[in-house]
């Protein structure tokens, strides 16, 4: 009886061995995890198990088995024909070469800023039509708004107006407002799929072909989709191709500008002119240098690279503003905003934006992204000893180089002379040759839909449930805001309270 107890014990413990052995030499972990979106917070609670008392390699997470920039992003980027993007081009001279005539493609800041601040005032527009409820005290109209759908509204349409001369208009009509949650979906198909390393051309032709939607698959339906909708802009752009090189100007929509009339109002017809600009497909059709699959590839990859990272940012900022008790940072962003700078909407340059008078907001928005960076999916890590480590001969110091890591304190950045190591370490757009190309434009974006939002109206939390449901969690003073991880942070909504100021 006891040798069966023995033995039953010992096939017990072999069993679990062997489940453990085959989850951890097939990653099927991670892949839950990605499939979760909770990727991040596994580092995390491994970080935070291993790192402090044990220096060994033995001790870190394994590595992810993926080089992400390679045929990983070929699920969203790709499309059933097997394009290439420029971040899946794994060579550095083929990378760099497409780098040079993307990085060309960009709008010039002065351009952006026009197209930009056009679409944060129909941002603004669009909050103050909403509809709201009268505050009892101070007699004033409030106006109780998902930040995060108006953001990703605005996220999609200056990314579209920006890469292909018409914006998508979410902020105006709802013919595409299907769009942000498609890319959400298709974006947690490729996270977890994408992990299956030796699978990917497999899962390519099952992209192309009617399966997903036979199995009732929705995220990679939705992949489907999503790389259908990067198609249909490209071809739209072609077609008007000849006709704007006869009118010398790019297409837009009168919607996309807020109106359909432009003589009613002088300030919109402005606007209009302003998102009247050349566009990166423009330029790069005219090269005329890449397949048109390829071109379909980079299509699919500028809008989903260019659209959320900007929404999940204003949202990050917003949380934080809102939650921090007391609000003093938004307190002191909404000073700088409305007298400190001395800018008003009208008086907006791309200078001033990017520069010293908006010097506290743009604090602001490093810090929401020092502690959210909207693009959190980790490239392969290992923990550090209590000691550091040293990486490519530069010494990485184990501790974080900031006081009080996890607290809101956009103050951090203005100090004086700024610490490098802070510096060094805050790369929410990679650093080095894979570095985001949009970062110009991606700062552009916020603070003029950050400005614009703290101009027209006072900002507070709508409830309790701001700071502590969905949209995250308020921890003995510490603010966290809580998101998902599919490549890109997706959080669920977060309530606002606007009271229009004039
Ligand atoms: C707050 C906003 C943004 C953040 C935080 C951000 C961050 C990043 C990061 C971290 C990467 C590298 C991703 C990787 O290799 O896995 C990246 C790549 C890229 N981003 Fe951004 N981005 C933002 C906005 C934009 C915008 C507005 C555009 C377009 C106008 C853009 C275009 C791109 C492109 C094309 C790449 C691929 C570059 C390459 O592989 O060579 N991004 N971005």
């Amino acid at each position: 009886m006891a040798s069966f107890a023995v033995m039953a014990t010992a096939d017990i413990w072999s069993i679990g061995l062997m489940i453990a052995v085959t989850l951890r030499i097939s990653g099927l972990p991670r892949v839950w995890h990605c499939r979760k979106g909770n990727r991040h917070l596994q580092e995390l609670a491994a970080h935070e198990k291993y790192a402090p008392s044990r220096p060994s390699r033995r001790s870190t997470p394994r590595a992810p088995p993926v080089f992400k920039g390679d045929e990983f992003y070929g699920l969203l980027d790709g499309g059933p024909e097997g394009g290439r993007s420029v971040q899946m081009e794994r060579a550095p001279d083929a990378h760099a070469a497409r780098r040079r005539v993307l990085d060309r493609a960009m709008p010039a800041r002065d351009e952006a800023f026009r197209t930009i601040n056009g679409l944060a005032g129909v941002f603004t527009d669009v909050i103050r039509e909403q509809e709201g409820s009268t505050d009892t005290d101070r007699g004033k109209r409030v106006l109780e708004v998902d930040i995060n759908q108006v953001a990703s509204w605005y996220g999609f349409d200056l990314i579209t107006a920006l890469a292909f001369g018409q914006s998508l208009d979410l902020l105006r009509s709802d013919e595409y407002r299907w769009l942000p949650r498609c890319l959400q979906d298709a974006s947690v198909f490729l996270y977890w799929a994408g992990f299956f390393r030796y699978a990917l051309d497999l899962w390519r032709r099952f992209l192309g072909s009617k399966w997903p939607a036979r199995l009732g698959m929705h995220t990679a339906v939705e992949a489907q989709r999503y790389a259908d909708l990067a198609d249909s802009q490209v071809y739209r752009r072609l077609d008007r191709l000849a006709r704007e090189d006869e009118e010398k100007v790019t297409g837009i929509t009168d919607a996309a500008a807020g109106t359909t009339d432009d003589s009613k109002d002088d300030e919109v017809g402005t606007r209009k002119k302003a998102i009247k600009r050349n566009d990166i497909f423009g330029h790069l059709l005219r090269a005329n240098l890449y397949s048109r699959i390829d071109l379909r590839a980079d299509s699919s990859l500028l809008i989903a690279a260019g659209s959320d990272a900007v929404r999940f940012t204003i949202t990050a900022t917003l949380f934080h503003w809102t939650t921090q008790s007391p609000p003093t940072s938004l307190a002191r962003a909404t000073a700088e905003v409305r007298t400190t700078s001395g800018l008003t909407p009208s008086t907006l340059t791309d200078a001033a934006v990017l520069g010293s008078p908006l010097r506290y907001l743009r604090a602001c928005v490093d810090e929401a992204m020092r502690l959210n960076p909207p693009k959190p999916s980790s490239i392969p890590r290992e923990v550090a000893p209590s000691s550091g480590m040293v990486i490519d001969g530069v010494v990485a110091p184990r501790a974080p180089p900031w006081p009080d890591p996890h607290f809101f304190r956009p103050e951090r950045w203005l100090a004086r002379p700024l610490d490098t190591r802070m510096v060094a370490a805050f790369c929410p757009f990679l650093k080095g040759p894979r570095a985001c190309p949009g970062k110009t434009v991606a700062y552009l974006a916020v603070q003029l839909a950050l400005f614009h939002l703290l101009y027209a109206f006072d900002v507070e939390a709508a409830d309790e449930e701001a700071a502590e449901g969905s949209g995250g969690k308020v921890q003995g003073g510490r603010n966290d805001f809580a998101f998902n991880d599919w490549v890109i942070g997706y959080a669920q909504g977060l309530n606002i309270r606007f009271k229009p100021r004039m």
